[in-house]
């Protein structure tokens, strides 16, 4: 590996060349059955610094993580902390040696407090009012604000996300891995996130950073090493690359410009007309008075911090919660407020929840079989019976597995063996690919690489072009002002009049974000 100088930022760090690397791998491979998902692979991560691992979905990124923190063990190579070599058995063994990790995937107990899910962390006879004390102290401290007593089921996904990194921090380490920590951020909770990262390398801990958001690469870390095809391809400083080099070192060509024309809207699709849910739980949000018509034609985005009513909103959108009255929301006219979600999808819509393992396919099922349950009530071909069930659904995933590119090591796996990104192709793919007339999808592009995000983008606009309405609800503003013809935005349950996309700013997307959307009130 090259020694290389950081041109990023104020406290940027030169990448020292005679120091010994805090953490090294050297030419590790990881095979899974005959599927190579680390091949040869080797890294260095110097003390204090935000190192990026990038690279295309099911590059292996994932996988060299989880084996630096003991939770996969590599079929060959060595790993060296602080210049010894060690075995790590497993996540403690990683976290006595001062390794720590936030996932990608949650792995918090919903019934539990904040404080109680961080006990289970910490070493025995912790006394919870302590800890309860250290934690707020920390996590102010760190700029991440929890209150220890909330329980975690209350609590949007970016919060939860604090949780991860305050347990982490608790164990004081020296290395954080962190796998895609923004895509689940608010613009502004991962400049928050920027600054806490930038405090604890200035501290001395070493950051090993996944994301694919290469701006934010570019802007906070100080080395990147690429992965493709399971193969490192590249090293290099972010800060002298641009956005464009970066993509193509990740995906080996030119990432393609999603296309755009303006669209004619047609009649009114999905219409919510005062739609008011009362929240199920006692911190949950209620959607107050909700008013959208979306028209064939075009896309309407949903912007909005996480936990503003968004997944209310998707509940009683996809049928998951009933409405109170019935023409509460209409699909082509019919109202459907009081259906179920096959019902639902049998008028013609579609919906991609935001979770994708466990709510948008069941990570313990083949592909197939999550094929065979979203569309076993909606007599789309997929007949009632054995065979013909199977071998349509097998059909299904061939053809989503073509027109998005879903990397998998073999034609049927089960859900939960495809990298993030692959899923999140996979399950957009699945519902794109019924061609639905109206389409509701939440975080569509939500840890895919540049170039799936691309495709997934341009399927949308394509749908919408070829006569569907397309409600996206997404925290990323790129993206929407990547796809949307209309913008409103998701306040405390009350959501904005939906506005020309080109009338729209960042900053006045930001004012209603910050409480706006209430003042406005619902309207269409
Ligand atoms: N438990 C598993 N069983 C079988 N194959 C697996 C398993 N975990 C990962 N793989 C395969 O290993 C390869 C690398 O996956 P990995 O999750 O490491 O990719 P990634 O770079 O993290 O991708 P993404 O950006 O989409 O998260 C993929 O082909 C994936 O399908």
């Amino acid at each position: 590996m090259d020694a290389t100088t950081s041109t990023n930022g104020a406290g940027a760090r030169p990448r020292a060349s005679g120091g010994t690397p805090l953490l090294e791998a050297r030419h590790v491979v990881k095979r899974f059955g005959s599927n190579t998902a680390n091949d040869d692979v080797s890294l260095k991560v110097m003390p204090g610094e935000i190192h990026a691992l990038l690279g295309e979905n099911g590059a292996g990124k994932s996988t060299l993580v989880k084996i630096l923190y003991g939770a996969l063990q590599p079929n060959a190579g060595e790993i060296l902390w602080k210049g010894r070599p060690v075995s790590i058995a497993s996540p403690a063994e990683a976290r006595a040696l001062g390794i720590g990790m936030v996932f990608q995937h949650f792995s918090l107990f919903e019934a539990l407090t904040v404080a109680e899910n961080i006990a289970l962390a910490m070493p025995k006879g912790t006394r919870l009012k302590d800890l309860a004390h250290t934690i707020e102290t920390v996590s102010r401290d760190y700029g991440l604000p929890l209150d220890p007593g909330a329980y975690v089921a209350d609590l949007s996904v970016g919060e939860r996300q604090r949780v991860e990194i305050v347990r982490c921090l608790l164990q004081d380490p020296e290395l954080i891995i962190m796998d895609e920590p923004t895509s689940v951020l608010t613009p502004q909770e991962a400049d928050q996130l920027f600054v806490t990262l930038k405090r604890l390398a200035s501290e001395g801990c070493a950051i090993l950073y996944i994301s694919h958001r290469l701006e934010e690469v570019r802007a906070i870390c100080d080395h990147a090493t690429v992965m493709r095809r399971a193969r490192v391809v590249a090293e290099t400083d972010p800060g002298r690359e641009t956005v464009g080099t970066l993509a193509r070192l990740m995906v080996g060509a030119e990432v393609a410009e999603v296309r755009r024309d303006k669209g004619l809207p047609g009649r009114d699709r999905l219409v919510l007309d005062r739609l008011s849910v009362p929240s199920r739980e006692a911190f949950g949000v209620s959607l107050k008075d909700v008013s959208l018509a979306v028209r064939a034609g075009e896309i309407v985005a949903i912007a909005g911090v996480a936990g503003n009513g968004q997944s209310e909103l998707f509940d009683v959108l996809s049928g998951e919660t009933s409405a109170p009255r019935d023409d509460m929301i209409r699909l082509d006219g019919a109202a459907v407020g009081h259906h179920g979600v096959n019902a639902r999808r049998r008028a013609g819509a579609a919906f991609v929840p935001e979770e994708r393992l466990g709510h948008g396919a069941v990570p313990g099922l083949r592909l197939s079989e999550n094929v065979v349950l979203t569309r076993h009530g909606t007599g789309e071909g997929i007949a009632s019976r054995g065979f013909t069930r199977v071998r349509a659904a097998g059909k299904v995933v061939e053809d989503v597995t073509g027109m998005f590119d879903v990397r998998k090591g073999v034609p049927d796996p089960e859900a939960r063996s495809l990298s993030g990104g692959n899923l999140q192709k996979f399950v957009v793919g699945r519902e794109v690919h019924r061609s639905p007339g109206i389409l509701v999808v939440a975080q569509p592009t939500w840890g895919v690489d540049a170039g799936a995000a691309a495709v997934i983008r341009q399927a949308m606009i394509d749908l919408a072009r070829g006569g569907a309405a397309v409600l996206v609800i997404s925290q990323d503003l790129d993206e929407i002002f990547e796809v949307a013809d209309r913008i409103a935005v998701i306040s405390r349950g009350h959501l904005s009049p939906a506005t020309d996309a080109a009338a729209m700013t960042r900053e006045t997307i930001g004012l209603l974000m910050a409480g706006g959307a209430e003042k406005t009130g619902g309207g269409a």
